[in-house]
């Protein structure tokens, strides 16, 4: 039998609609502009460096952000209520954020999973469909909670809003091996980039990465706040591997639903039920061949209007070793073990690369 939806469905946003009287729409801009010129002026004074992308970014809480993103964070810090049945899905950038929207509303829509019109995934992004908060909370700032609650967000797990804590929310991490992270985001940068910027190189956005300079970075701060708080609150936040993911679905989406305290049935996990469709829908193969994810397009990001093809590469572990050379993956996998050895999250990616080829330093681009 089916669980029943953890969430309630509503595709409406909290924008308002084209019926509100001209008045209304004046003065929620002005409160808006209010909001936005005080955490300008708050931006304005920390410590910025320059971005992947043209605009600078800024330290914050020890973690680097753009403006626009910042501006979000800031308003999520100021007012965003969690609550205990919210679901919140926090990844750092290019490390399965795509992947787990789609598992997570599947999961928590179980009826809906087919081929039809009627399942949302078939005609709207995972992005759509699982608001980002702090690019919803830039743009809704008196009313920053989206209408569903199963939300995601980039922000690191010391930044986030204090009720995402208080409230007993489930919070799922999932994080990736960092080399493949860097080249799957400075493939997504370069494709992002209005033609008139230009592409920011490999080697430079190797250089930035390493020393923590990076959207939402440090990658290895970021990791280890989520880390921290699964291993004390493990009722709270589970973390999961893309890598692992990878190797065996079935099993970590059982784990999934498990902790969302929705466990499947007998029925469900058996052969070709409804564990191994939710697993073969939301595969990279399946997703990235939609119509709507080869030809649609959203806006988001800051951007009007974002290809939703983009968010689908190859979906691989290890495309790394084509891209760095070896001396850069020695150096990535060196500040890894640093930071991650006393909490024994050590050598995590390490089966990955035994047999590599790695691309000679002259051929990095
Ligand atoms: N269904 C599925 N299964 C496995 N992998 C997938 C899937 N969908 C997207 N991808 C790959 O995930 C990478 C994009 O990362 P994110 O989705 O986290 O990007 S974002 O943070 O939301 O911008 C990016 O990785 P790379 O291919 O290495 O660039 C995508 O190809």
């Amino acid at each position: 039998m089916a669980s029943p939806s953890l969430t309630t469905q509503s595709f409406s946003s909290n924008i308002v609609g084209p019926d509100e009287p001209k008045l209304f729409h004046k003065e929620k801009e002005d409160e808006n502009n209010q909001i936005l010129q005080k955490n300008l002026l708050m931006v304005s004074e920390l410590p910025s460096e320059k971005g992947w992308l043209s605009e600078n970014i800024h330290l914050y809480q020890g973690f680097w952000y753009s403006t626009g993103v910042l501006n979000g964070l800031l308003i999520l810090q100021q007012c965003f209520q969690a609550q205990p049945s919210d679901i919140l899905l926090a990844t750092y950038p290019k490390s399965g954020t795509t992947w787990l929207k789609a598992l997570l509303f599947i999961l928590t829509n179980r009826t809906c999973i087919d081929n039809s019109e009627k399942n949302p995934l078939m005609t709207t992004s995972p992005h759509e469909l699982v608001s980002m908060l702090e690019s919803y909370a830039a743009k809704n700032p008196m009313n920053p909670r989206p209408s569903n609650s199963l939300m995601h967000t980039h922000i690191p797990y010391t930044s986030l809003p204090e009720s995402t804590k208080s409230s007993g929310c489930r919070i799922i991490y999932v994080y990736r091996d960092p080399k493949d992270v860097l080249v799957s985001c400075w493939h997504f940068v370069n494709k992002l980039k209005p033609n008139e910027i230009p592409q920011i190189s490999l080697v430079e956005a190797f250089e930035r990465f390493s020393r923590g300079v990076s959207p939402y970075g440090p990658y290895w701060d970021h990791v280890l706040g989520y880390w921290k708080a699964s291993v004390e609150f493990p009722e709270r936040v589970l973390l999961l591997r893309y890598e692992d993911m990878k190797r065996d679905p079935c099993f970590h989406i059982k784990r999934l639903a498990e902790f969302l305290g929705h466990p499947f049935t007998t029925e469900e996990e058996a052969g070709e039920g409804l564990v191994s469709k939710l697993v073969d829908f939301c595969s990279f193969e399946k997703l990235s061949n939609l119509e709507v994810n080869k030809k649609g397009s959203h806006s988001g990001f800051g951007f009007p209007v974002i290809e939703n093809k983009i968010f689908f590469r190859q979906g691989q572990v290890g495309d790394s070793k084509n891209h760095l050379a070896r001396e850069m993956i020695d150096h990535l996998d060196q500040i890894t073990e640093e930071k991650f050895k006393e909490f024994h999250l050590i050598n995590t990616f390490s089966s990955e690369e035994d047999e590599i080829s790695v691309c000679p330093i002259d051929n990095v681009i």
